[in-house]
């Protein structure tokens, strides 16, 4: 930082370009002397993000330049910084860029929420937490997040928890013809199950969602301990929920690293804005039937040529049950599957 140059709003004004549209980051004016930062929590307007790295690393208390408000920062966002970015207490720096995301999560405005909202951004990992009893697994909750997960770009991990309660059998072979990979875990006796979610969660961005009660803020707490999240069931102080705040927060593991991210506030995903075709590049051995589909096909519909295929052999001795299992998650888009 050069002492004394002190930034304006000038800074990341943006020049028009001729077509009218919304220029990209690179041809924004340059702030050669900001500095790259991780975004790990959002509150009311301030963002907690990480400046530095190792003995130099700090968190910074920022706020947005007013040039970025239509677009929404978020937790996983890696952001450029400009003046105090110090960290001191009561310091406050601005956020003149975000970095182009590696990945996207978001969800579909609904009848709740009438914008469509990114959640995280450049997390690969997408942890569905569900309880094999105590509450019930819902399959049709964790359709939606395998479809979402398959938006974004990011990879699905099935973490099953309260094993000490009921079998995963069962519920697995739902998931099977997909190849999901899977963690089965009780954290009344957390055993190898913990140690396996440690290395699957190792050096990468991962996502945890579920319903209440499933047990995720006992696994945060596990990873985490400095994290203290609550757990319990209500309140005793306020009487209400635990999770009254809704944002999603970045929780650095310990060595050998990587970040959880917890979403109190995100229990499933509205997914009208997802295209099929985003959703069947992750079933190869069936893409390669989508030759014949009439132009624009939902692949969920009588003239699509996968049933064909299929009964053809084209995608192997599992094609039927792996089609059966794309057209479930393409129905999962349909807000009256909704959990
Ligand atoms: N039997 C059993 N109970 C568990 C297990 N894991 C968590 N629990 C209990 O399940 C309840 C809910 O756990 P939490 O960690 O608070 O669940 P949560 O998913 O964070 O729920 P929210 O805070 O509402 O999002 C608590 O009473 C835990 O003690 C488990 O593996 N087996
Ligand atoms: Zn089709």
């Amino acid at each position: 930082m050069t002492p004394g140059r002190d930034y304006d709003e000038s800074d990341v004004r943006i020049r028009p370009n001729r077509r009218g549209s919304r220029p990209r980051t690179k041809d924004r004016p340059a702030h050669l002397d900001a500095v790259s930062a991780f975004v790990v929590g959002v509150d009311r307007g301030r963002y907690r993000v990480l400046v530095g790295e190792g003995r130099d690393e700090r968190p910074v208390t920022a706020m947005r330049a007013r040039e970025l408000t239509r677009t929404s920062i978020v937790v996983g966002d890696r952001v450029d910084l400009v003046g105090d970015t110090s960290g001191a207490e009561g310091s406050l720096a601005r956020i003149v860029r975000i970095q182009d995301r590696a990945t996207v999560l978001r969800r579909t405005a609904d009848d709740t929420d009438p914008v469509e909202r990114v959640i995280v951004a450049n997390a690969d990992q997408l942890v569905i937490v569900t309880a094999l009893a105590d509450p019930e697994p819902r399959p049709r909750m964790v359709d939606r997040c395998l479809v979402a997960a398959y938006d974004a770009g990011m990879d699905p991990l099935l973490l099953l928890t309260k094993a000490d309660l009921a079998a995963p059998q069962d519920f697995l072979a739902t998931y099977a013809p997909l190849g999901v990979p899977h963690l089965v875990t009780t954290t009344t006796d957390f055993g190898q199950g913990l140690d396996d979610l440690r290395a699957a969660l190792a050096g990468r961005v991962s996502v945890l969602v579920g319903h209440s009660g499933v047990g995720k803020s006992t696994l945060v707490n596990a990873l985490v301990p400095e994290a203290d999240r609550a757990t319990g069931q209500v309140n005793d102080v306020t009487g209400r929920g635990r999770h009254t705040s809704t944002s999603a927060v970045a929780l650095e593991l310990p060595d050998p690293g990587g970040w959880v991210i917890d979403t109190p506030g995100v229990r499933s995903f509205g997914l009208a804005h997802v295209d099929p075709e985003r959703i069947i590049v992750h079933f190869p051995d069936l893409e390669a039937g989508t030759d014949g589909c009439p132009r624009g096909c939902s692949h969920d519909e009588a003239e699509c040529a996968l049933d064909d295929f299929v009964a053809r052999g084209g995608a192997g001795p599992s094609g039927l049950s792996r089609l059966e299992s794309l057209r479930r998650l393409l129905r999962a888009r349909n807000p009256q599957s909704s959990d």
